[in-house]
C-alpha cells in the first residue's frame, strides 16, 4: 500500500498543522478525510489541502486504514465510543494525540483488540519542526508502525518509548514545552525592557538569541555545557547571571515544573479514562 487512507476526527490545531505536513510529503489529500462538528474547522482545514469533510465521524471512518483522534482530551470518551463499532469493522490504526488519555481507556471505549498508537506531539508541527513520543500497544502492526512514523515524521521529529508511562515525561519536556521556552523568552524580554531596551528591540533579541542558541546546540557537535561554557568569560558578565540563576534554583525550580506536567497528565487520565 503506498499511500493509507488517513481519518482526521477533529479538525482543530494540530489536525491542521499535521493535514499539512502530510500533504507536503507526498500523501495525495484524496487519501485523507476528516470530521468535525464546527464547518468553520473543515473549511481552513480545506484551505490547506482538498481533503474530504465529513460533518459525520462515522462516515469519515469508512474504509480509513489509519484513524488519527485529533479531538481534546476532554470530548474523546464520547467520541470514542460513537466510532467503536465502525473502528472494530475496519481493523484501522487509531491514533491519539490527545494528553493523558491511556490505552486502556480507548480500549475500554473503542474494543479490546484495537490496534492503538497513542503519541505525544507539540505545537511547533505547525511549522514542521515538531518532536513526537509514541507508543504502541501489542496489536499494532510492523506496517502500522511505520504508518505512524511516517505520518507523526511529516511534522518533525519523532522517538518511539517503550513504555506508555514515560508519555507523560514526553508530555512534560517536549509536549509542554514550547511554553517554557516563550515564558522564557518572555522573562528576557521584559527584564531588558526595565534595563532601558525599548520593547521591540528587546524582542528581536530576544528571539534572535533563542534561535541561535537552538542551532548551535543542534547544528554544532558540542555538548551544551560546553557550548555554555565558551559563551562565559571567567569573571565576566554571563558567569555573573549564570551563578544568580544557579544560586536561585534555576535546575530545581524545571525540574519542579515538570514534575507538575506529568503529574497532571497522571491525574487527567484518572478524570477522563
Ligand atoms: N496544543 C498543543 O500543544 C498540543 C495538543 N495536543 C492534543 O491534541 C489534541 C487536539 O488539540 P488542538 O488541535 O489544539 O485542539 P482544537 O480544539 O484546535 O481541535 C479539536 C477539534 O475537535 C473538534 N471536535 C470537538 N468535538 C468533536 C467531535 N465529537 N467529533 C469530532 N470533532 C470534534 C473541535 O471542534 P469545536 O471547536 O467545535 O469544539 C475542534 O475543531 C488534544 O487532545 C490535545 O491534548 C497534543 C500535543 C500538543
Ligand atoms: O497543555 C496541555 O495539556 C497540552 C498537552 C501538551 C501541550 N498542550
Amino acid at each position: 500500500m503506498d499511500h493509507p487512507r488517513i481519518t482526521f476526527i477533529g479538525a482543530g490545531n494540530m489536525a491542521a498543522s499535521i493535514v499539512g505536513g502530510l500533504v507536503e510529503s507526498g500523501q495525495p489529500a484524496t487519501a485523507i478525510n476528516a470530521s468535525d462538528p464546527y464547518p468553520q474547522s473543515l473549511e481552513k482545514l480545506r484551505e490547506i489541502a482538498p481533503v474530504i469533510t465529513h460533518a459525520d465521524n462515522n462516515s469519515a471512518v469508512d474504509g480509513a486504514d489509519v484513524i488519527i483522534l485529533a479531538v481534546k482530551p476532554q470530548v474523546m470518551a464520547d467520541v470514542c465510543t460513537g466510532i467503536a463499532s465502525a473502528v472494530q469493522a475496519s481493523g484501522a490504526l487509531v491514533i491519539s494525540i490527545a494528553a493523558g488519555i491511556t490505552i486502556d481507556s480507548m480500549r475500554n471505549w473503542l474494543g479490546d483488540q484495537t490496534a492503538i498508537v497513542r503519541c505525544m506531539p507539540n505545537t511547533p508541527a505547525l511549522l514542521g519542526v515538531g518532536a513526537t513520543g509514541l507508543y504502541a500497544n501489542e496489536q499494532v502492526s510492523e506496517q502500522q508502525r511505520s504508518f505512524a512514523e511516517n505520518i507523526l515524521r511529516a511534522v518533525g521529529i519523532i522517538r518511539w518509548v517503550d513504555e506508555e508511562r514515560a508519555l507523560d515525561a514526553v508530555t512534560a519536556l517536549s509536549g509542554s514545552g514550547p511554553a517554557y521556552f516563550f515564558l522564557f523568552m518572555e522573562s528576557m524580554i521584559d527584564a531588558g525592557i526595565s534595563q532601558g531596551l525599548d520593547r521591540e528591540t528587546a524582542t528581536e533579541l530576544a528571539l534572535q538569541t533563542g534561535l541561535g542558541a537552538a542551532r548551535m546546540a543542534m547544528e554544532n557537535n558540542v555538548d551544551l555545557v560546553e557550548l555554555r561554557r565558551r559563551v562565559t568569560s571567567p569573571g565576566g558578565t554571563t558567569q555573573a547571571a549564570v551563578e544568580n540563576f544557579e544560586a536561585q534554583g534555576l535546575r530545581t525550580l524545571v525540574s519542579d515544573a515538570m514534575q507538575a506536567a506529568a503529574a497532571r497528565a497522571e491525574t487527567m487520565a484518572k478524570e477522563m479514562g
